[in-house]
């Protein structure tokens, strides 16, 4: 919808989902998964709705949406027990939750977590197969039923050499193949001490920019270098003045509605315990968690909001 929906539209949105929901009922019995599956998607809509508000400019209409970055982290057995926790626990249904795991380990991830729960890869390559060793496109992704990647993270940027504009190519054709991108962007604290976050940031959303022309299917994540690994949290403060210079960005060399609409993530040194106050913010729609996403805390993250 290229306008913002109006109560009609919301009401319409909902008998649609009463009678769908109704409909499923029939086959409880026969797809319990399924509907238990359908049920959680539907009380998550249920909440945004009611939360919904129709300044599409309003934190309400852009859906919290939470990543763990387990990055070249655990083994079949612990990853088995990260997924029997999230699995067990009383997640807020109107966040939506998505675990980028290391590619060995995506089929065994997407087979334990429910389908509630999106599983992520952390790296595609921009051709969909071929002679490059060592790499996997968004083809295979798919083919496994993983339904997201997450391209430009730092560590990517840094210790793999990788360009702006090879990470917007693969952003470009990870989105051609059906897949949703987490697109990383973020400064080095030599840069931020020269006060260059803001052209950093604006460097990097440009070259994505070059490339994706529709934004439904993205979210970017701010993850200062500085704050990753390290402990050392950005400020809520800081967070929301980068976030709310990207939405500006947005604005003004993309579209209103994109910048209104675009969900921005924060990362680095998120935790359980500062999660909260972060998530206050009217430009912070999520977060990406590397260390902390390996740990219980975890769903304390996910259910910030609350
Ligand atoms: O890099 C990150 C997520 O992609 C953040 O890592 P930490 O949460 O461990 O700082």
């Amino acid at each position: 919808m290229d306008r913002n929906p109006t109560p009609t539209d919301l009401t319409l949105d909902a008998m649609k989902s009463v009678v769908s929901q109704a409909f499923l009922g029939k086959f409880t019995a026969v797809f319990p998964k399924l509907f238990k599956c359908q049920w959680k998607t539907y009380e998550g809509q249920k909440k945004l709705f009611a939360n919904f508000n129709t300044d599409s400019n309003n934190m309400a209409s852009r859906q919290f949406c939470v990543g763990g970055n387990w990055k070249m982290n655990g083994d079949q057995k612990s990853i088995a027990e990260i997924c029997k926790v999230l699995s067990g626990a009383a997640l807020d249904p109107s966040t939506q939750v998505v675990i980028g795991c290391p590619a060995i380990y995506l089929m065994q991830v997407r087979n334990l977590l429910p389908c509630s729960i999106g599983v992520a890869g952390q790296n595609s390559y921009k051709v969909s197969k071929g002679a490059f060793t060592g790499e996997i496109s968004p083809a295979m992704l798919k083919d496994v039923g993983v339904e997201w990647v997450i391209l430009g993270h730092s560590e990517r940027r840094a210790i793999f050499n990788e360009s702006d504009e090879l990470i917007a190519e693969k952003a470009e054709h990870a989105l051609a193949e059906g897949l949703k991108v987490i697109a990383c962007i973020g400064e080095s604290l030599q840069e931020r001490e020269a006060g260059k976050t803001n052209d950093v940031v604006e460097r990097q959303m440009a070259a994505y920019a070059n490339k994706i022309k529709d934004w439904t299917n993205v979210v970017v994540a701010y993850e200062p270098v500085w704050a990753i690994g390290t402990g050392k949290t950005a400020t809520p403060d800081q967070a929301q003045e980068v976030h709310a210079h990207l939405r500006k960005w947005l604005a003004e060399k993309i579209s209103p509605q994109v910048s209104a609409s675009l969900r921005i993530q924060y990362g680095g040194s998120v935790t359980g315990a500062n999660a909260k106050e972060l998530a206050k913010k009217p430009d912070i729609d999520g977060f990406l968690v590397g260390g902390a996403s390996l740990k219980p805390e975890f769903v304390d993250i996910i259910n910030a909001r609350q």
